[in-house]
């Protein structure tokens, strides 16, 4: 049986319903990322499971034990704010121990031995005596970590962990915890809005739609084949075409939204019709050399240095297409570009997801 297990779990306020007959499922060990918009229900589900919400329907089982009517300090879950909630009167040390002499049973000398131990996870060895005031807030960040997995819960939950750092220590903080996920292999879900940080962290990515699980996959997974076309808006780095699909006996072939025609590879799962597909911005190419590539032409509209990259907007087949990568010539905004892509990176997308 799976280490966690949510089975149609659904949650009311008042007249709305946040969450819909939620069912996921975790392993022992594994990083969860429940990623999705403001209002999605991310947070409601974390704390469900944390047992700050009670489901008006469904269960909650952890570790083969059904937790659903149980209070948050009897499931053995340890959940970590945005906010880090230190207690301000008590020092790095104490506020460490806090879950430790709220369980009990554990003798001064074995608690101060996880102390340590804890304290020096998150390399935060030396500041057992200061107070979180004397802290910064990455510090503050690593304080609240320790305190979270310093009595080894079941489910270690995280909402927007690392939303109150600055880009720089958001990064160094991303890998730390990727680190000490895979030191502790303690089971993690965590909430964001991030799609990058989901995908960097997670070894599964939940995204959440309006109360409802849109798609659970592996970040490449999901970034790959997002499915739906709300997933692939929301993971981010996607166009989005909308092409009419025909089959001939010459295979398919397709045209876009302002009727230029396009080869299309073979999607024999399709009926002919319009649809949606994704292409990624990284792999569409402007002005590209390779013949072997489908190329359209267009006028290129808005040009982004980003560094190791550019991002040029073109408009082509009746839409805008954005291309992220390496452009060398320069190309003036306005003139006529070709841009092009392979026939696999077109990828096929639902409307909406299955339910
Ligand atoms: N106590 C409550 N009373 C009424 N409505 C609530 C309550 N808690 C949450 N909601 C509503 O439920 C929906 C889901 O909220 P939730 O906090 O889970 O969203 P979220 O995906 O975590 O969003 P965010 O990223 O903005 O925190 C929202 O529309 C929210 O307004």
């Amino acid at each position: 049986m799976s280490h966690l297990v949510i089975s149609a779990a659904t949650k009311t306020f008042g007249a709305f319903t946040a969450l819909h007959e939620i069912a996921l499922t975790a392993e022992r060990g594994d990083f969860v990322a429940l990623l999705g918009p403001s209002g999605c229900g991310k947070s409601t589900l974390l704390r469900i499971i944390a047992g700050l919400e009670t489901p008006d329907a469904g269960t909650i089982e952890i570790a083969g034990r059904d937790v659903t009517r149980l209070a948050p300090e009897k499931r053995n879950v340890a959940l970590m704010f945005q906010s880090y909630a230190l207690l301000p009167h008590m020092t790095v040390t104490e506020n460490v121990r806090f879950p430790l002499r709220m369980k009990g049973g554990l003798p001064r000398t074995d608690q101060d031995e996880k102390v340590e131990e804890a304290l020096g996870l998150v390399q935060l060895h030396d500041l057992g005596g200061r107070y979180p005031r004397q802290l910064s807030g990455g510090q503050q960040q690593r304080v609240a970590l320790a305190r979270a997995i310093v009595a080894e819960p079941d489910v270690l939950l995280l909402d927007e962990p690392l939303s109150n750092l600055d880009a720089r220590l958001r990064e160094d903080m991303q890998v730390e915890l990727k680190r000490l996920h895979q030191t502790l292999g303690l089971t993690t879900v965590f909430v964001t809005h991030d799609q990058t940080e989901a995908l960097a962290l997670a070894d599964t990515v939940v995204l959440m739609n309006a109360g409802r699980i849109e798609r659970k996959d592996s970040p490449e997974g999901i970034y790959r084949n997002p499915g739906t076309v709300f997933a692939a808006d929301f993971i981010g780095g996607a166009n989005i075409l909308t092409i009419t699909v025909r089959r001939s006996e010459h295979g398919w072939s397709g045209t876009l939204a302002d009727g230029t025609p396009i080869p299309l590879g073979d999607f024999s799962g399709l009926a002919p019709g319009r649809h949606r597909f994704m292409l990624r911005k990284e792999q569409v190419s402007v002005s590209p050399s390779d013949t072997g590539l489908i190329a359209i032409s267009g006028t290129l509209e808005a040009r982004n240095f980003l560094g190791g990259v550019t991002r040029s907007a073109v408009r082509a087949g009746g839409q805008q297409i954005i291309a992220v990568g390496d452009v060398t010539e320069p190309l003036a905004i306005g003139g006529e570009v070709t841009i092009g892509w392979r026939r696999e990176d077109l990828v096929p997308l639902a409307e909406t997801a299955a339910r």
